[in-house]
């Protein structure tokens, strides 16, 4: 998962994109870019690292124009080298850059095509780029001289026809303007909003989540619709069509459990009362399956799992207690590349307070449980701190099947829950006892806030792929090449590759 975000503005929007892209830093943490346009001319900064590593103030200064995109990134493609790093750039037709949040399930077969038959070159591993080149292909086939929106617009048509799986879209052509659009199935967010600048124009932003444009002063209008796309040229006309010939919305509810920040509202749903929801009930599984528990105190792994914590404290009426204390300078462990990495981070983002644990049951609650290194090493840190009893509820069901839309959960035999059962989980991890959310509850608590939302992306828990075009093979495939023991020596020898783009902004 990604994060992706476009701004046109009446002044720089270098500093907006900046702050936009540090309130989506949760979304990737291992490159950042910003890309800018001023009249026809690009600037380019993309890196490995966080965005406030990433940019300094003498990249800052270079980055100028009243319009341009940013993307935080999380691979799920190729390796984690710098080459990969976005927005991607092609100079034909007319200077074109992209950021990209999801992921292709058919990248092997549309980077043949775009090679052989579209007659373009392709020099990383990562689907963004194979991406960028069939919008760019596509808008060449129809735009003439000068491209007008309806080119525009019709390749996004051209990308929906020929791209499988998800992708949430940020996009620049230079002088132009910037556009946006979302795979059919809707299944990662993307939204927009406005706000009107003293001159009297309107100023616009496109954000992943609306946390990004609520929190830098713009108003949220509305998410774009599945198969929707978005043109706002740089004097801030807007135009919108549906590109798509069949859509339907199914949004990724991992974004609800984990991914999204709970003060952002996706597809007009609280991610907040969604997660309040998922406690609720989760409280309520524990009151029907286990009515005399003995539960002492109840206690959140931070940070995700706070706002459904809290509300299984209450529905229990019990006390809540942070009993661990988070560092606030290590970043999200999940989504760091290599289980040694996600390991140590664990015990040194978390630290115990012993007496919230002496002599107590308690009861851990995290959002969800992966590949169990989270609840493994916090189960064991309960115990040293003294808890008699150390139960654990998960506000989602078991994660059993790998993730092909933008999550990188690529490998079955890499999650806890694969091949075992409910009680076999317990005794792998070290708990006293193991509670999971049914799907039906955890989808009822995400529609509760939007009931026009029929159906969902719940394939790490279903293993039912909404695209249609997952089988074993394809799942074996990306085993091979993304699991945590193929991924780490080639994205070591990767590091030293060069990229090939627009490097002007050093
Ligand atoms: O079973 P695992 O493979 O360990 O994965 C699940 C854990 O990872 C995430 O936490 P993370 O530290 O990434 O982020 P958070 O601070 O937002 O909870 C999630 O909230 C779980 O705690
Ligand atoms: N997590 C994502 O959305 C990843 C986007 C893209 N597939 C990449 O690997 O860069
Ligand atoms: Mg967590």
């Amino acid at each position: 998962m990604c994060g992706i975000i476009g701004i046109v503005a009446n002044g720089p929007v270098n500093q907006m994109l900046f702050d936009g892209l540090t309130l989506l830093q949760h979304r990737g943490q291992d490159a950042a870019g910003i890309l800018t346009c001023e009249a026809d001319r690009l600037f380019l900064r993309k890196e490995n690292g966080l965005v406030k590593d990433v940019f300094h103030t003498r990249h800052m200064r270079q980055l100028q124009g009243h319009m341009g995109i940013g993307h935080v990134r999380y691979p799920t493609a190729g390796c984690d080298s710098s080459a990969e790093a976005q927005p991607f750039y092609v100079n034909a037709p007319f200077g074109i850059a992209l950021g990209h949040n999801g992921n292709l399930t058919n990248v092997d077969e549309l980077r043949a095509s775009v090679q052989k038959t579209d007659h373009r070159h392709i020099n990383t591993n990562s689907d963004s780029e194979v991406l960028l080149n069939v919008f760019a292909h596509e808008l060449s086939a129809v735009a003439g001289d000068e491209p007008n929106v309806e080119d525009v617009f019709s390749a996004i048509s051209g990308v929906h026809r020929r791209a499988k799986g998800a992708y949430a879209v940020i996009g620049l052509i230079a002088g132009r303007g910037i556009f946006a659009f979302r795979d059919p199935l809707g299944i990662r967010p993307v939204c927009y909003g406005q706000r009107k600048h003293e001159s009297g124009k309107t100023e616009y932003m496109i954000a992943s989540e609306s946390v990004a444009i609520e929190a830098s002063d713009f108003d949220l209008v509305r998410d774009l619709a599945p198969g929707e796309a978005i043109f706002i040229s740089p004097e801030g006309e807007v135009s919108f069509k549906q590109c798509a010939t069949h859509s339907q919305y199914t949004p990724c509810i991992f974004e609800f459990v984990y991914l999204a920040r709970p003060d952002s509202i996706i597809d007009d749903v609280s991610v907040y009362r969604a997660r309040m929801r998922m406690g609720e009930k989760l409280a309520d599984k524990i009151l029907r399956e286990w009515p005399n528990h003995d539960i002492d105190v109840v206690i959140p792994i931070p940070d995700t799992s706070r706002t459904a914590a809290l509300e299984i404290a209450f529905n229990l009426n019990l006390k809540y207690r942070e009993g661990f204390v988070k560092n606030r300078y290590i970043a999200r462990t999940f989504i760091m590349p290599g289980q040694e990495m996600r390991k140590r981070s664990v015990r040194q983002k978390l630290n115990a307070i012993d007496l919230e644990f002496r002599g107590k049951n308690v009861l851990l609650v995290d959002d969800s449980i992966v590949r169990g290194t989270t609840s493994s090493e916090i189960i064991r840190m309960a115990r040293e701190a003294g808890a008699n009893k150390v139960y654990l509820a998960s506000a989602a069901p078991p994660v059993r099947y790998p993730n092909v839309y933008g999550i990188d959960m690529p490998t079955a035999n890499e999650f806890v829950a694969h091949d075992r059962d409910v009680e076999q989980i317990r005794a792998a991890i070290g708990a006293d006892y193991l509670i999971y959310q049914d799907l039906d509850d955890l989808i009822e608590s995400v529609r509760a806030g939007n009931p026009s939302l029929k159906s969902f992306d719940c394939s790490c828990f279903t293993g039912e792929y909404i695209t249609g075009d997952i089988d074993q093979n394809y799942l074996d495939v990306l085993s091979s090449r993304r699991s945590d023991q193929s991924k780490n020596p080639a994205s070591q020898k990767s590091r030293d590759i060069v990229a090939v783009g627009l490097y002007n902004v050093q």
